[in-house]
């Protein structure tokens, strides 16, 4: 299959680095400009969840469905749902939110392959380069809520980890849906990273792993709440 060429590759592209010498700085007003639209039109955004997980996740699996319920629920505590605005479990959470009554973003990304934002989307945005998407997914979302996924979900799954570890974001809840997915990680990570002092006890707690929806949701309510509180001068964090 014929791939495009996407404007992410050219800017990662290392053999042609000379040819890109001046046109780079052109690129950085593209970048730029990228950013201003994505804070435009996010600026006012209600409180947030940002939900992750595979594209390949098929309507009618049990993954999907999860990923429905994930949506509605976090619609109907009053938050709306950002992903990827893409196929799978994205779509799914997308999805719910759109069903239950609330409001559903996708961040889409341009990709060598034909790509469009999936049909329940109410606020879409396409951006070119992935590392500007992924600002706007910390940056607009109170909390990460992570589906069953591949390489894409694991990579925003450990940058939320790594922002909130190395305190560039301070409470930010991450929930796993779906245990017997994810334990095997759970358990690598304990065993692994922890045993031989990778990461510390209270790395391992920024994770919250659960098949229930509703309390996935009650957690993020519940640390937003905090949050409220520590804006407001009434808790500490
Ligand atoms: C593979 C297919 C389409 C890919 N389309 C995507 N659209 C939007 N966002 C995507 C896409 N693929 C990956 N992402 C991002 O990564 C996460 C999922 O990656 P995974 O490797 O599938 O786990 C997701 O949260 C997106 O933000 C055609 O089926």
């Amino acid at each position: 299959m014929k791939h495009r060429i996407t404007n992410d590759t050219h800017l990662l592209d290392t053999i042609h680095r000379g040819e890109w010498k001046h046109r780079d700085s052109w690129r950085a007003l593209r970048i730029l400009s990228e950013f201003v639209e994505g804070f435009d039109t996010l600026a006012d955004l209600e409180p947030a969840v940002s939900v992750f997980g595979s594209a390949r996740t098929k309507p009618g699996t049990a993954d999907y469905e999860l990923g429905e319920r994930l949506g509605a629920a976090l619609a109907k505590a009053g938050l709306g749902v950002i992903t990827g605005g893409g196929p799978g479990a994205m779509e799914a959470a997308n999805r719910g939110a759109r069903e239950a009554g609330g409001v559903s973003i996708g961040l889409g990304i341009e990709l060598p392959f034909e790509q469009k934002l999936n049909d329940y989307i109410d606020i879409g945005l396409d951006f070119r380069y992935f590392f500007v998407r992924k600002t706007m997914f910390v940056k607009y979302s109170q909390a990460f809520c992570v589906l069953p996924g591949g390489y894409g979900t694991m990579d925003e799954l450990f940058e939320a980890l790594t922002l909130v570890q190395t305190k560039k974001v301070t409470r930010f809840p991450v929930v796993l849906l779906g245990v017997d997915f994810w334990s095997g990680l759970i358990d690598w990570l304990r065993d692994r990273m922890l045993h031989t002092t990778k990461i510390s006890e209270p790395d391992l707690d920024l994770l919250l792993l659960t098949d229930d929806v509703d309390e996935a949701v009650a957690h993020v309510v519940k640390e937003c709440a905090f949050l409220r509180d520590v804006d407001t001068g009434k808790a500490d964090v």
